[in-house]
């Protein structure tokens, strides 16, 4: 089930296939900083993301200043890391274009 937390064994293996992104919170979260060339793109960034969060019921905690964006994720209900967190990160990838 999408909302099965991930064993650590999971989390590695998912880890190897998201760029840029690290484990944070002894293995509950994996953070990421994004960087775009301006506020218009980092907001575009958010825009999409929001999107797909809401699409996902799953939603980011991040924040913005101007050009950077500094997502981290984790499944609250719980209480660690799922593919939930997993396929979020992909399409947040994507977006950002890496
Ligand atoms: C009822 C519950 O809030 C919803 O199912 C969703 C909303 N978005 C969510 N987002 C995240 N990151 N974790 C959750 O457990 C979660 N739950």
């Amino acid at each position: 089930m999408a909302r099965d937390k991930l064993d650590a064994k999971q989390v590695q293996e998912a880890l190897a296939g998201l760029e840029g992104w690290r484990l944070a919170d002894d293995g509950k979260a994996i953070e990421r900083r994004f960087t775009f060339s301006g506020f218009n793109e980092a907001f575009g960034f958010m825009t999409r993301a929001a999107l797909a969060a809401e699409k996902l019921d799953h939603h980011p905690e991040w924040t913005n200043v101007y050009r950077t964006v500094d997502v981290r994720l984790t499944t609250h209900d719980a209480g660690g890391l799922t593919e939930l967190d997993v396929k979020l990160a992909k399409r947040m990838n994507a977006f950002a274009g890496r």
